[in-house]
C-alpha cells in the first residue's frame, strides 16, 4: 500500500509541480501522517527526489461540546426553542436541559428573552418572535472546512475557545517540489553489498539503502539486577556516604553463642525455640570459642557482672553450641564489636553496617518468609547517647527521602533503651512500621572488654519492605521464589529511594 501512495505522491507532483502534504489528505482521502510515511521512503530510497519544506499549519477542530451543538444548536438556541409562548418559570427551564444555565444567561444577553416579573411566579418569556443560531451556523462552517481560521474574526474566535467549543490545532506538513533527481519511479534499494555484485560490478549501478544510524538494534543479552540488588546499593551507597565501613557477613551459619548468647539472650528465650530458628544438624554443634570471653558472658547471664543482677539460671555451653541459620544480622555485629575491642591497640570508635540475608521459622505469608535481609548500622564511641542515635536515624532516613519519624519504646534482649522507627509514607498516606533500634546493653558491651564509657547505638531493618513499597508488590512471592516472572526482573527501573 505504501509502495503505491509513494508512486501517486511522485505522479501527483510531476502533474502539479508543487503541492501541500495536507492537501494531499483531501485529494487522495487518506491519512496525512500515511502520506508523510511514504514521503519519508521517498526520502529514504534518494533525498534528492523530492524537495519537502516544512510548513505549520493552524487549524480548528470542534471540542465535544462544539460538535453537540452542531447536531442540537446551541445552548441558548435549545433555550430559546423550550420556552413555551405563554412563558416558563425560571426553575421549570432549568430542567429541560443540562446546558439551561449557560443558554439561559447568553440568551438573555442577546436580548432574545426577559423575564416577566409581573407573573407569579416570574415567567421567562420570548422577546423576540424568531431568532438566527450564529453560534451553530459558524460551527457548521468550520467543520465543513468553509470556514478557515484567518476567516474568523478574532473576537469570536477568542469567544468559541473560551467557550470550549473549539481547539486550535498547529499540524506540521511538507510543501513538495520536484528535487534534482526527481522521478516517478522508485529504484529498489539494496540492503546488502555481496560478494556477487563486487565481483561482476554491479554495485556501480546500483543504489544502496542509506545506512540507519539511529536504529535501536536488537537489545545485548546480558544479566540483570535484582530489584533487591538495585535497592542494596542504594542502601550501601548511603552508608559509605555517612562513613560506614561493611561488616564480613558471609557466615549465614553462626552459633548461638554468636546469634544469641554474645546478644544477652537468656537460653530460655523463646526466639531460641525451633519453632522460631533453624538449628542446624550437621555439624550441630560448634566449639571453637574466645573462652575468656564465653566465661564473662555466662557470668553475666547466670549471677550477673557489673552492677546486673543477670537472668539467675543456669547457663550452659551445650545451648551456646548449637549451630544455626542467624536470624539476625545483630549476630555479625557482635562478632565486630567483640573484635574490635580486642585488636592490636585497643578500642578505636568505629561505624560499621551490614546488609545481608537472615532465617527465620516464620510462617509464610504475603508479607513473610523464612529468609529475608537485614539492613544494619552500628556505631561505638565514647558516651554516645538516646540522642546521637535518634539523630543519626533521622539523618538516615533524610537520605532515602524519609523526613518524618516517630519513634516507639519497644523491647529488645540486647538494647536498652530501645525503639521502633515508624515513618510517615505519604503515598501509603499512613504511618508505617520500618526498624528497630537501640543501645546495646552493658551486660553485652562490658564482657566483651569495651571500655565502660563506650556506648553503642544500633538500628536494623528489613530490605524486603522498602523494595516492596518502591516497587509497588504487595505480596512478597512476586518479589523473591520461584513465582518471580523474569521480565520484571528484566524490566525494573533502577530504584532511586528519594523518590
Ligand atoms: N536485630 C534486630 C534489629 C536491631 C538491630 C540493632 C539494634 C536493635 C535492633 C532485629 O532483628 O529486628
Amino acid at each position: 500500500m505504501i509502495q503505491e501512495l509513494t508512486e501517486r505522491i511522485l505522479l501527483h507532483v510531476e502533474k502539479s509541480g508543487n503541492v501541500d502534504t495536507l492537501d494531499l489528505v483531501q485529494i487522495f482521502n487518506e491519512d496525512h501522517q500515511k502520506i508523510v510515511g511514504a514521503l519519508k521512503s521517498i526520502q529514504a530510497h534518494d533525498e534528492n527526489i523530492l524537495k519537502a519544506d516544512t510548513n505549520s499549519v493552524k487549524t480548528l477542530q470542534l471540542t465535544e461540546e462544539g460538535s453537540f451543538m452542531l447536531e442540537n444548536g446551541s445552548h441558548e438556541a435549545v433555550v430559546y426553542n423550550s420556552i413555551p409562548e405563554s412563558g416558563i418559570p425560571q426553575a421549570e427551564l432549568m430542567k429541560t436541559s443540562a446546558n439551561a444555565k449557560v443558554g439561559f444567561s447568553k440568551a438573555m444577553s442577546q436580548g432574545w428573552i426577559f423575564v416577566d416579573k409581573t407573573a407569579n411566579p416570574p415567567l421567562v418569556k420570548k422577546k423576540v418572535a424568531e431568532i438566527v443560531d450564529t453560534v451553530r451556523d459558524n460551527l457548521v462552517k468550520i467543520n465543513s472546512g468553509e470556514l478557515k481560521i484567518n476567516d474568523l474574526p478574532g473576537n469570536i474566535l477568542t469567544e468559541y475557545k473560551k467557550r470550549k467549543l473549539l481547539l486550535e490545532i498547529v499540524t506540521k506538513s511538507f510543501q513538495l517540489s520536484k528535487g534534482s533527481e526527481f522521478s516517478t519511479k522508485l529504484t529498489k534499494l539494496e540492503t546488502d553489498l555481496t560478494v556477487d555484485m563486487l565481483a561482476s560490478g554491479l554495485w556501480k549501478d546500483l543504489k544502496f539503502k542509506a545506512y540507519n544510524f539511529d536504529a535501536l538494534g536488537a537489545p545485548p543479552a546480558r544479566g540483570h539486577l535484582h530489584p533487591l540488588l538495585k535497592v542494596r546499593s542504594e542502601f550501601r551507597q548511603i552508608f559509605l556516604e555517612m562513613g560506614f565501613s561493611e561488616m564480613p557477613t558471609n557466615n549465614y551459619v553462626e552459633s548461638s553463642f554468636w546469634n544469641f548468647d554474645a546478644l544477652y539472650q537468656p537460653q530460655q528465650h523463646p526466639a531460641r525455640d525451633a519453632h522460631d530458628t533453624f538449628f542446624i544438624n550437621y555439624p550441630a554443634k560448634s566449639t571453637k570459642f574466645p573462652m575468656d570471653y564465653l566465661e564473662k558472658v555466662k557470668t553475666a547471664h547466670s549471677v550477673g557482672a557489673y552492677g546486673s543482677k543477670g537472668y539467675g539460671y543456669d547457663w550452659k555451653i551445650e545451648e551456646a553450641q548449637k549451630n544455626l541459620l542467624r536470624t539476625h544480622t545483630t549476630a555479625v555485629s557482635a562478632r565486630m564489636l567483640y573484635k574490635l575491642a580486642n585488636q592490636p591497640g585497643g578500642f578505636k570508635p568505629a561505624k560499621y553496617f551490614s546488609i545481608d540475608k537472615v532465617f527465620r521459622n516464620e510462617t509464610l505469608d504475603a508479607t513473610h518468609l523464612a529468609e529475608f535481609h537485614q539492613v544494619e548500622g552500628v556505631v561505638a564511641a565514647v558516651g554516645l547517647t538516646l540522642g546521637d542515635l535518634i539523630g543519626t536515624i533521622y539523618e538516615f532516613f533524610k537520605k532515602l527521602g524519609i523526613t518524618q519519624l516517630e519513634f516507639k519504646p519497644a523491647y529488645n534482649p540486647y538494647t536498652e533503651p530501645s525503639m521502633e522507627i515508624f515513618c510517615f509514607h505519604p503515598g501509603l498516606d499512613k504511618w508505617i512500621e520500618v526498624g528497630n533500634s537501640g543501645l546495646f546493653r552493658p551486660e553485652m558491651l562490658l564482657p566483651m572488654g569495651l571500655p565502660s564509657n563506650v556506648n553503642v547505638i544500633a538500628w536494623g531493618l528489613s530490605l524486603e519492605r522498602p523494595t516492596m513499597i518502591k516497587y509497588g508488590f504487595n505480596n512478597i512471592r512476586d518479589l523473591v521464589g520461584p513465582k518471580v516472572d523474569f521480565k520484571m526482573v528484566e524490566e525494573a527501573p533502577i530504584c532511586r529511594l528519594d523518590r
